[in-house]
């Protein structure tokens, strides 16, 4: 997968982005929660700005110091979670 297949997401080499408003800040919240869930399952973490009911997710991975699959993929089940929640 590659930044091209990820049309919310912007980004780089070392990180990739997504900003993402919900209708709530409990919403916003909720999306966090579930979020932290995959990333637990994955064992890859995103870094998240939590701003009332804006969200910026950025990922990459730490141990390789850039973007890899694993990024890819958790940007792909951070979209799937926004998508269901918003
Ligand atoms: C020990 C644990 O598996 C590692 O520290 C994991 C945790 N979550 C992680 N998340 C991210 N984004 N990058 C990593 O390299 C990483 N490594």
């Amino acid at each position: 997968m590659a930044l091209a297949d990820l049309p919310e997401w912007s980004g780089d080499d070392t990180t990739i982005t997504r900003t993402v408003e919900l209708p709530s800040f409990m919403d916003a919240i909720a999306v966090v929660d579930r979020v932290a869930v995959v990333a637990e399952e994955m064992d890859h973490h995103p870094d998240i700005d939590i701003r009332w009911r804006k969200l910026t997710f950025r990922c990459s991975t730490h141990s390789a110091g850039k973007v890899t699959e694993r990024d890819f993929k958790l940007a792909r089940r951070i979209d799937d979670i926004v998508a269901n929640q918003a």
